[in-house]
């Protein structure tokens, strides 16, 4: 912070120059005090600036202030070179393509890149900026941020420290721990990516066996399926009678059709690991979407609280679900700005009837239903992800917008795993840096 204080005639001219980085652009505060030596009036403030959210009067370090006292006639140059000259422009760090050079060394001897993600990812100590533009909602409208409610005053935390949205502004408790368990792991190809997966299958399968004596997962179709199949080489490493397998979304369709999930992944590793039919919980295709989803959920209470026991909030408890995400940012058939995000119901399992990525007829468990769970695996893959990887990790969006955002585990650990390409335009190095919000440290 640079002072400069001009005394001439009656009037006293003080120059605060505060230059500050928030994010990418430069905030600079400059203050002018009229009429301070004038008898009976009391100096006034007259502010030109532009406000630093959150920053505190005087809050900049002592060491770094600088303040030069000019009398009338005296100014020197070096004060007048100080007041005119701009701010330093700050260069922007240029974006490393993926995998990081200064990060070979990791990649080379595991094959795989850790970073944790942190906590508080998805706080603004002031509210949802206005600058972020308009809300798609759920009727297709886009209403422009103004008509949003800006205080959510039943979900504001009692310390009135932060902003707690219903959708991803999470209260404190529940982020405790959560930057330990949740991390990014990039696998240098899909195929190492794929075997990663699988291992963390194995790993989990055989670790709940040993605990309360089976296992019950959740998956996700799409493209993780084919990632799933190399379990299909993983036969004797898991006690397949006491595994349970449910799908977290699935199209309402018979199991022989294309579009069916469990039909796929029956052809690509159920089969082969010999899961006994009655381990494996599909939907049934003849029923109405809301009959469906109801069956699904009785299936899913039949297993009793020995294989899948519920939270005290009476969600169940999966060992491991495995989520795949769209390129729109959806998981499960949680598709962006769906009312279906928004409610938090009593339902596991709810319909989904106009689904916006084909077929339209699905059933789906509930956000609240993947975060009650013990861990979460969130894994994408190839270059047609990197948008959208980079956009949930990276930036925060308006409530409900990227579905993956609000996958955040109460009690488990959630895993990203991604492959170099899905992770291109992500720059973990960033994510130190505070500017660089919602990332804050690599570790
Ligand atoms: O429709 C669905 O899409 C997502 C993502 O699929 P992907 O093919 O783009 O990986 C999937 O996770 C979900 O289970 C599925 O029903």
């Amino acid at each position: 912070m640079r002072t400069i204080v001009r005394r001439a005639g009656g009037l006293t001219t003080t120059t605060t120059t505060t230059t500050r980085t928030l994010g990418a652009c430069s905030t600079r505060s400059v203050r002018n005090r009229v009429g301070g030596r004038e008898e009976g009036k009391r100096p006034q403030w007259k502010p030109c600036a532009v406000a630093v959210p959150g920053e505190k009067e005087g809050s900049e370090d002592k060491d770094d202030k600088e303040v030069l006292e000019v009398s009338e006639g005296q100014e020197t140059s070096q004060a007048k070179q100080l007041e005119k000259k701009p701010a330093p422009k700050k260069k922007r760090e240029k974006k490393e393509p993926w995998p990081l050079s200064r990060y070979t060394a990791q990649a080379s001897t595991t094959g795989k890149t850790t970073y944790n993600i942190i906590a508080n990812r998805s706080q603004w100590p002031t509210g949802v900026p206005s600058v972020m533009g308009g809300h798609l909602m759920p009727s297709g409208e886009v209403a422009p941020t103004t008509v949003s409610p800006t205080t959510i005053d039943d979900v504001y935390d009692a310390a009135k420290t932060q902003y707690v949205h219903p959708f991803h502004y999470y209260d404190q408790p529940r982020l405790d721990g959560t930057r330990e368990r949740s991390q990014v792991e990039v696998y240098n190809t899909k195929q190492d990516l794929g075997a990663a997966v699988c291992d963390a299958f194995v790993k989990r399968a055989k670790e709940s066996v040993e605990a309360k004596g089976s296992f019950a997962c959740a998956l996700s179709g799409g493209s993780l399926i084919n990632m799933l199949g190399g379990l299909k080489d993983r036969k004797q490493e898991v006690e397949w009678s006491k595994v349970y397998v449910t799908w977290v979304d699935e199209r309402l369709c018979d199991l022989g059709h294309q579009d069916s999930n469990a039909g796929a992944a029956i052809a690509a590793f159920i089969r082969e690991v010999g899961l006994p039919e009655g381990n494996h919980l599909t939907i049934d295709g003849a029923l109405t979407v809301d009959q469906a989803a109801r069956h699904y959920e009785g299936q899913l209470l039949q297993l009793g609280s020995a294989i899948l026991p519920t939270t005290e909030g009476g969600l169940p408890k999966l060992d491991l679900v495995v989520l795949g995400m769209g390129p729109d940012g959806h998981v499960a058939s949680l598709f962006p700005n769906r009312k279906e995000l928004a409610e938090s119901p009593e339902q596991w399992v709810l319909p989904v009837r106009d689904s916006p990525k084909p077929p339209s007829q699905r059933i789906t468990m509930t956000m609240d239903v993947i975060n009650a769970s013990g861990e979460v695996l969130l894994v994408a893959a190839g270059k047609g992800k990197a948008e959208i990887v980079q956009r949930v990790l990276e930036h925060q969006s308006l409530p409900g917008a990227l579905p993956a955002q609000l996958v955040s585990p109460t009690q488990g650990r959630l895993a990203w795993m991604l492959d170099a390409e899905s992770a291109t335009d992500i720059t973990p190095t960033t994510w130190e840096d505070k500017k660089a919000w919602p990332r804050n440290k690599i570790e």
